[in-house]
């Protein structure tokens, strides 16, 4: 591929023409719900002594991505929302990031770039390439691939299979999901290249295929938020958060017409008010075919005044998860929603008919939600919708 593109050799990571002061910037793509964000959380927690720099760039207004990678290592990433990094945001904000992000002063060993789950993986790796930032060197591009979706989303988009020939490292992800999973395997080694191709469930790979780690004891902890964003007081945080009740039409460039992204539009749903969960199952329930993916928190009020719900539809798929809130944490419902042909009008209203007028809870009203919780051990897999 390109200068300073790493190779997979024997199940390590060789970056090449990397001198010792250079930082390599690895993309992480793979279509919407594929499990990327899982996967930058699994390297965050499992990098040994390695420092990870993570830009996150979220498709909706929302950013629902940068909320699950910082909160679990304290807002230590960098977020580009609103619009696939491939279009929408400006080559030079990226390259601000990257510079800050590869400052000798930051200590950071591999910058991470999440990319939106409709980006275009060539585009991003132009980009990164075109920085003339001599401290980073292109770091590979990894592809994750949901095995129980793959079939179907080659369906959709024939594009992906370019995106996986284009690919260094390929991690088919939820394999525990694929009843087929050796076909599935088969056929991403047939369309790729040169990559590896790597299964996983939960985006459990060893951080070895993706960089040199550090050993742990090396490990000098993470960044700060303010030490990623130069302390000038910008947060990244475009959205449009504590706008009661509120929904939106995200806006797209679509100037890029082959791309992905050009079919697809966002909502964005935010509310203060606790949203009801029977309401909720009935809108989840009914959800149009072309509603891909749902992601984002839920607050159910009375119903659970200890936990937010995080959420994630892909696909047909479905599960809440139980988080507690944190002590200052405002008490919002968070919702974006992808699909192609979607009416984001409707749904918005839908969604606003879903916040409860009811004071208390009712007390069977979370039965249909604890469905689609997965147990604490993970190995139970909860009914899905017909
Ligand atoms: N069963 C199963 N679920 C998984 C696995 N990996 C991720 N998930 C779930 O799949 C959903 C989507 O995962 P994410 O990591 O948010 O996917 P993403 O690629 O970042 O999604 P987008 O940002 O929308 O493109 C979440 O509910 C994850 O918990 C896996 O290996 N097995």
């Amino acid at each position: 591929m390109s200068r300073g593109a790493r190779r997979c050799q024997r199940g390590r990571t060789v970056t090449q023409s990397r001198t010792p002061q250079q930082i390599p910037v690895v993309v992480l793509a793979g279509f919407l719900g594929s499990g990327k964000t899982t996967l930058l959380n699994h390297l965050l927690h499992r990098s040994g002594g390695s420092r990870i720099g993570a830009i996150v760039n979220d498709f909706g207004a929302i950013e629902i991505d940068a909320m699950a990678v910082a909160g679990a290592l304290g807002d230590s990433t960098v977020s580009l929302g609103n619009g696939c990094l491939c279009c929408a945001v400006d080559t030079s904000e990226l390259d601000v990031y990257l510079e800050r992000l590869a400052h000798p002063d930051t200590g950071i060993d591999v910058i991470v770039i999440e990319a939106s789950g409709l980006a275009e993986p060539e585009e991003l790796v132009r980009m990164v390439l075109a920085s003339e930032h001599p401290g980073i060197v292109y770091g590979g591009l990894v592809e994750v691939v949901d095995a129980a979706e793959f079939d179907d989303t080659r369906t959709r988009h024939p594009g992906v299979d370019r995106h996986l020939a284009l690919a260094d490292l390929v991690v088919v992800n939820k394999i525990d999901r694929a009843p087929h999973a050796g076909h599935v395997l088969d056929l991403v080694r047939s369309l790729t290249d040169r990559a590896a191709v790597v299964p996983a469930t939960y985006g459990r790979v060893d951080p070895e295929f993706l960089f040199d780690c550090r050993p742990s004891e090396e490990r000098i902890g993470q960044l700060s938020f303010d030490d990623l964003h130069g302390h000038d007081g910008h947060d990244g945080h475009d959205g449009d958060d504590g706008h009661d009740g509120g929904y939106g039409r995200d806006r797209h460039d679509e100037r890029h017409q082959g791309h992905l992204h050009a079919a697809y539009d966002s909502v964005s749903f935010v509310s203060e008010v606790p949203l009801d969960p029977r309401r909720l199952m009935a809108f989840l329930d009914s959800r149009p075919e072309g509603l891909y993916r749902i992601k984002g928190y839920v607050d159910f009020g009375a119903h659970d005044a200890l936990n937010r719900y995080a959420v994630h539809a892909v696909g047909r798929f479905l599960r809440f998860y139980p988080q507690g809130w944190g002590a200052a944490e405002d008490r919002l419902t968070q919702l974006v929603l992808i699909g192609t042909g979607i009416d984001a009008e409707t749904l918005g209203k839908e969604l606003a008919a879903c916040r409860s007028d009811a004071p208390h809870a009712d007390e069977h009203g979370m039965w249909g939600v604890l469905r689609y919780v997965q147990d604490p051990d993970g190995t139970s897999d909860p009914g899905e919708p017909a």
